[in-house]
């Protein structure tokens, strides 16, 4: 009851962003912790993701991409402060000035941040299409929704249950300069391209959406420049992780789960690779070469 509480407040805050989008599309000053440049809309939606988090009961801190530290709610008495949420909360937010496609990512975890993935209890993203859609992954299964707005009130109309990868994977989407790709991640790739379609579009939880729709792989690996790669593992890494798996998926850092690499810090990056069990499995096979 209380994660639908929370997965259902992070929908309806995610439509009001997603409303609000169009006067924010211009960059700030200031940097995030990972030291990219943040929009207007990043810094908004983050304070109403905060806002809004905050005030559940069983919600015991906030953190986001956009914040240094974790928030821990006030109260004392009130709730038991179970859950500890990490939220992206705009996912690809490059691809607002060109209108592209973005959205929010959400993490429930039920140990304090920064959280190992197998402590989250659900995970989700929404996704600002030509629809918006959201994909919930709690107790063992995953569920698309259409949400939309009635009055004042948000629907959250389930279009798929119980969804799962397909079997035979179709799109493949890889971020990374080329060039700064490692030579067993550029060896998989070369192997990839010609078994499966490109779909790349900066924005994760879009690229993501594709693969689990379609079948296929999605990574952003590690870098020569950067060998964490570019996402962050509390709030990118970990709940993409959480879906395609509970979708019968796989994920990877290279080595393992993706759930199981230890967190250190809230910020840490870390190589993202998701998508149909057997191309993870090729993918460790190669790098491990
Ligand atoms: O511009 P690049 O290097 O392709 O990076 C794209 C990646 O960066 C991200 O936009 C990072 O997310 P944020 O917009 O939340 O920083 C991912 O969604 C996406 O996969
Ligand atoms: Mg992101
Ligand atoms: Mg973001």
């Amino acid at each position: 009851m209380t994660v639908e509480r929370i997965v259902r407040t992070v929908a309806e805050t995610s439509l009001e962003v997603r409303e609000g989008l169009a006067g924010r599309r211009g960059y700030e000053d200031e940097e995030n912790p990972s030291g990219e440049k943040q929009l207007a809309a990043d810094l908004w939606a983050d304070e109403l993701f905060e806002e809004r988090l905050l005030d559940i009961e069983s919600v015991a801190a906030y953190a986001s991409e956009e914040r240094s530290g974790v928030v821990e709610a006030e109260r004392t008495s009130n709730g038991d402060g179970r859950y500890h949420v990490a939220v992206d909360p705009l996912d690809g937010s490059s691809n607002l000035r060109t209108n592209n496609a973005m959205g929010v990512l959400l993490g429930v975890y039920d140990s304090p941040l920064p959280a190992r993935g197998r402590d989250l209890v659900a995970s989700a993203y929404v996704l600002f299409g030509p629809l918006t859609t959201m994909v919930v992954a709690v107790d063992g299964s995953v569920t698309e929704y259409v949400l939309e707005r009635d009055g004042k009130s948000v629907e959250m109309r389930t279009v798929t249950e119980e969804l799962t990868l397909p079997d035979e994977p179709t799109v493949y989407g890889f971020g990374g300069r080329v060039p700064d790709w490692p030579a067993g991640f550029e060896n998989y790739a070369r192997e990839i391209e010609t078994e499966l379609k490109l779909r790349y579009g900066g924005a994760m939880i879009a690229d993501v959406n594709q693969v689990l729709t379609y079948g296929g792989v999605f990574a952003y690996p590690g870098l020569e420049s950067r060998p964490e790669g570019k996402l962050r593992l509390q709030f990118e890494g970990n709940p993409v992780a959480h879906i395609v798996e509970t979708a019968g998926g796989r994920s990877s850092d290279g080595e393992r789960s993706l759930l199981d690499v230890t967190p250190e810090r809230i910020h840490q990056r870390v190589p993202v690779h998701v998508g149909n069990t057997r191309l993870i499995d090729r993918l460790e096979a190669t790098l491990g070469n």
